[in-house]
């Protein structure tokens, strides 16, 4: 069990604001945190790791305490089990990748090392440099590198969000069946509703640093409890009129549809405004690609 209750101040883009959480996680659960740029998911994060300090907070994690302010206990970050994935994979770039997990072992066991190459499908690769690897190749690597740490906590902080869309998806199975194999407590970072809906057991809405809400992927994200009806939040990226009838594109997801507006919608919206596409009908025919 992993408890956490912090505050600290933070100077977000329209002015200070709390950082203000409680959280608890689950052993072996994985617990993505999701809300806007700048709410303070990734400081949250660097607080658990040991690399922010807040102005006040409790971080216990499996009965051993890691931080408490009221009791002057702060341990250093390399006393925290923890295992870090950046969005930039942030290898040694004069080490081979061999070198590099054997780096992030305190125990230079080779043969777990060799196991871990083995599972990522890096073992022909392990006398590369990170520069010849690609993005999700690297980033394998940085996954092997957290795990052989043998964390308590597993941090994932935006790690697939530089990637192309179908070596995303490959690594979100493979996030997945490590997270299971080696029975991790993992904590997510990610803006990808499809991927935090796949990979999450639990998610906690924050928002300029407060908890809006928590629960479970279908509980947070479609509300089962007050609708049924197909809807999803984007961006407008173009509006225009043709003849009588005024359109606008939105993406959605790795896709852009076009949508039918009102005459006042028209006039009102603009290109870069958010907006909720719901539809009170829906459906669809569901055909496999
Ligand atoms: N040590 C710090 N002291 C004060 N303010 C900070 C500190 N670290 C980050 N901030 C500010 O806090 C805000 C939240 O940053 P944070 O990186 O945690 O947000 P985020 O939710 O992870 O955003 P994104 O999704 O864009 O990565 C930002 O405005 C940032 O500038």
């Amino acid at each position: 069990m992993i408890i956490l209750s912090i505050t600290k101040t933070l100077s977000g883009a329209e002015g200070p604001f709390e950082l203000s959480l409680d959280l608890s996680l689950q052993p072996e659960t994985l617990h993505t945190l999701f809300g806007r740029s700048g709410s303070g998911k990734t400081t949250t994060l660097r607080i658990l790791a040991g690399l922010t300090q807040p102005d006040s907070g409790h971080i216990e994690v499996n009965g051993r305490v890691w931080l408490d302010s009221a009791a002057k206990i702060n341990l250093p970050p390399q006393k925290r089990k923890v295992g870090f994935v950046f969005q930039d994979y942030a290898l040694f770039p004069t080490m081979t990748i061999k070198e590099n997990l054997l780096f992030a072992q305190k125990t230079k066991n080779e043969q777990k090392v060799n196991e871990l190459l083995e599972l990522t499908h890096l073992s022909v690769l392990h006398n590369r440099y990170p520069t010849k690897l690609s993005g999700g190749q690297q980033q394998r690597v940085a996954l092997a590198r957290a795990i052989l740490r043998e964390p308590d906590i597993l941090l994932l902080d935006e790690p697939l969000s530089a990637l192309d869309q179908s070596t995303r998806l490959r690594l979100q199975d493979e996030i997945m069946s490590f997270h299971k194999r080696f029975r991790l407590t993992t904590v997510l970072v990610s803006h990808d509703k499809q991927e935090v809906f796949k990979l999450s057991d639990r998610v906690t809405v924050i928002d300029r640093g407060r908890i809006i809400r928590t629960g479970s992927p279908l509980e947070v994200f479609l509300d089962r409890t007050t609708s049924n009806k197909f809807s999803f939040a984007s961006t407008i990226l173009s509006i225009r009129k043709v003849d009588c009838i005024y359109l606008a594109v939105i993406g959605a997801g790795n896709e852009l549809v076009e949508v039918v507006l009102s005459r006042h919608d028209f006039e009102t919206l603009k290109v870069g405004d958010e907006v909720l596409v719901a539809s009170k009908a829906f459906n669809p025919l569901v055909i496999k690609l």
